[in-house]
């Protein structure tokens, strides 16, 4: 398995074993890896031959599968609505949570009622979380004529998620915090879908056969491995119990309850104004040492 990781100075979390500088032109798909904890489950125990495996935070990877450069990932849902046809579900699975997410936060300065007219700064890896928030904004919260800016930018609160969200939560400054996840279940009673697995729909299909086999067989037995990954994965903020608790947290084989709650959020956001976040290049972002975990 070859992996590049232009993503490697964002996060502690790559995995040297994974590392070669040898492209190939092998008849492997290539595949997303999202080297955040809540999907450490997805990669642990995958085979070393079963894709070629290329770090990227969450919007960059669902333009990367956009553009072909990758054939599949776990893609941040409101981009898996966006594709529609053009890439099709692995697995059935994906990363969800019923309540608290525990690593997607408004963390804010002033109360959440109080953010109309209010600068939100918006992590670039996000392409989910930030429409969730436009939902709750109006569905929840009423909060309107909100600017959202870079993280290096003025704000009064902050859309971090992932790694750098749990890192912000032990070490951040803000005196308010909330979770989205909570907010939704709160909203609807319904899990939330951040992100679905999926493959593009031109991609061969013995290639991706023989993936979807190997992901699912590593996804049951990685989440039979949570006591290893909490020992790897474990650090000053976080110990064993809590990287556990926290992997535990998220449903990685979905029922139909997800899929409930998927659609009960393309249903609401369908009625906002369409807008997506710019899709930034990686390097670009000045957020990249603000909200480092390395
Ligand atoms: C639960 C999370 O969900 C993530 C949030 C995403 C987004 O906002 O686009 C995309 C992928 C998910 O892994 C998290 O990052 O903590």
């Amino acid at each position: 398995m070859r992996v590049v990781y232009p993503w490697s100075v964002m996060l502690s979390t790559t995995r040297s074993r994974y590392m070669t500088t040898n492209p190939s032109d092998s008849q492997l798909l290539k595949v997303g890896h999202m080297a955040y904890l809540n999907s450490e489950v997805f990669y642990r125990k995958l085979a070393t031959n079963a894709c070629d495996l290329v770090a990227l935070p969450p919007r960059a990877m669902a333009a990367a599968v956009e553009s072909g450069e990758l054939q599949a990932g776990p893609l941040p849902i409101a981009e898996v609505h966006r594709l529609g046809g053009k890439v099709r579900s692995l697995g059935n699975m994906g990363v969800a949570c019923t309540g608290p997410a525990m690593s997607v936060f408004l963390f804010s300065h002033k109360p959440v009622e109080d953010l109309s007219g209010a600068n939100i700064a918006v992590t670039s890896h996000t392409a989910t979380s930030i429409q969730l928030l436009r939902v709750l904004f109006v569905d929840l919260w009423s909060v309107a004529d909100h600017k959202f800016v870079e993280m290096a930018d003025d704000h009064v609160s902050a859309l971090v998620i992932g790694d750098p969200a749990l890192q912000m939560l032990a070490n951040g400054s803000y005196e308010y915090s909330y979770d989205l996840g909570t907010a939704w279940h709160e909203l609807t009673g319904l899990p939330f879908v951040f992100a679905e697995w999926v493959v593009r729909s031109d991609a061969p299909e013995n290639l991706v056969d023989s993936f979807e086999r190997s992901l699912i067989q590593a996804t049951q037995t990685g989440m039979e491995s949570v006591e290893e990954i909490s020992k790897i994965r474990a650090n000053e903020s976080m110990s064993e119990n809590d990287v556990a608790t926290y992997v535990r947290n998220f449903s990685y084989f979905f029922g139909p309850d997800e899929r409930v709650g998927q659609q009960e959020f393309k249903l609401r956001l369908s009625k906002l104004p369409e807008w997506r976040p710019a899709v930034l290049s990686v390097n670009d972002s000045s957020e990249t040492r603000a909200v480092s975990t390395s």
